[in-house]
């Protein structure tokens, strides 16, 4: 199974095709939008959100609400596109002709500079309209459909802001179902209300002065059976494919498991898993402190997850750069930009990272349809239970 996105930030329209999704499942355009929405709500946005009421269109490989294995078509129109017809406009134009403009002062800490030289492109728009975390809004369409994948399985994924700047919550262990509920109303996402409070001051004062503010985010998914992943090729391992999902998302640089860096400060004794057994539950651990990972592969322990993001690139306290024709400094202005994304990009790693784990599942497991899948599953519980 995989999928591809296409689209521009200030386009017509992000379009997301999946390939390999069996048949039979079924799939609701309303669970896909209850995760739009969710992305869409989050404390600290710019007026862009304002004028974005994502929503999907699904346009192939979905019949009478269920999959057919055909590839599945997902689009997501951009609300903005009708202030934007003229700037995205199919004539090459120079700049202020016409009210359309040719973008030659490169951002720090975006993909402008590096995509101009090697894309050889002298208006960095066709950079950055493709960089930009509008891109997202699709992925996020993409894992909203492996979730319900997960769902007939009994697979949950929820997630949490543990920081935003300097403002730290401790991070609680609840069921999963009700994390998913005391986070899903809240607009940074965070379990402790006193926490939340302090971000969204933290949020406003960097607003305030012209700053941005990043933070780190933790996921969990529950249910997942031991030897999703393998350990016998590097790219097979699914931490790693997680890990590689999680700094894919924009502006994210860095990813944990479990216990994640504070392993380095810990002896041995106090970071490995101990393994238990009892007849009925059959293997287990006695923690949790690797994240449900060995070797690459699932242990049946909760997947747990963290993304750091840095801060929003685009400040209005403008940093400095230089301008690609003139070769001269300047300090960018910035018409609109986010203050802080970290609630939103808590609802992409939910999904990128649901799809990592549908994909391995579906590897695991075969099958051109749900049924197929389910006879599968059924038949490895068993060779598990009697090992
Ligand atoms: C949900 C979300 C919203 C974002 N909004 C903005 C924004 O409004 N302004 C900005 O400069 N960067 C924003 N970013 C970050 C940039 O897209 C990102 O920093 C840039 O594309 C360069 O990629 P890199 O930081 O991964 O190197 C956002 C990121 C996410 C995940
Ligand atoms: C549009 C979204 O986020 C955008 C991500 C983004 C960036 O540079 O990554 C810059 C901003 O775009 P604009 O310049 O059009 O206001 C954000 O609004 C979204 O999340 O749907």
């Amino acid at each position: 199974m995989r999928y591809l996105t296409a689209g521009e930030t200030h386009g017509p329209q992000l379009t997301a095709i999946i390939e390999g999704m069996p048949s039979n499942l079924l799939i609701s355009a309303e669970a896909i939008n209850e995760q739009l929405g969710r992305r869409q709500k989050g404390y600290g946005r710019g007026l862009r959100m304002q004028i974005e009421k994502d929503t999907v269109n699904l346009v192939g490989g979905v019949r009478h609400g269920k999959s057919t294995g055909a590839p599945i078509a997902l689009v997501v129109e951009n609300n903005d596109w009708k202030h934007w017809t003229k700037v995205m406009g199919a004539e090459p134009v120079d700049e202020d002709n016409e009210g359309r403009r040719r973008v030659h002062r490169p951002r720090p800490g975006h993909a402008d500079l590096n995509g101009g030289l090697k894309y050889n492109q002298k208006d960095l728009r066709n950079i950055l309209e493709r960089s930009s975390a509008r891109e997202t809004t699709v992925r996020v369409a993409v894992g909203a459909v492996a979730r319900q994948f997960l769902a007939e399985f009994g697979i949950k994924v929820a997630g949490q802001v543990l920081r935003i700047g300097d403002i730290e919550v401790k991070r609680v262990d609840l069921p999963i179902d009700e994390l998913q509920r005391l986070t899903e109303a809240s607009p940074v996402r965070v379990v402790d209300k006193d926490a939340e409070l302090l971000m969204i001051a933290a949020i406003d004062a960097a607003k305030e002065d012209g700053d941005t503010l990043g933070g780190i985010v933790e996921v969990i998914v529950e249910g997942v059976p031991v030897g999703l992943g393998s350990h016998v090729q590097w790219d097979r391992k699914l931490d790693g494919r997680i890990a590689q999902a999680v700094v894919s998302i924009q502006a994210f640089k860095g990813v944990e498991f479990g216990i994640g860096f504070e392993a380095a400060k810990q002896r041995g004794s106090k970071v490995h898993d101990e393994i238990m057994y009892t007849e009925g539950n059959g293997f287990y651990r006695a923690s949790n402190r690797a994240g449900g990972f060995e070797g690459g592969m699932t242990t049946g322990e909760p997947i747990v997850v963290r993304g750091v993001m840095k801060p929003i690139s685009t400040l209005y306290k403008a940093l400095q750069s230089v301008d690609i024709d003139t070769k001269e400094p300047f300090t960018a202005q910035v018409e609109r930009s986010d203050t802080c994304a970290v609630p939103a990009a808590g609802v992409i790693m939910e999904n990128i990272i649901a799809w990592e784990v549908a994909h391995a599942f579906l590897e695991k497991f075969g099958g051109d349809s749900i049924e197929e899948i389910h006879a599968n599953l059924a038949n490895y519980k068993a060779q598990v239970e009697s090992y």
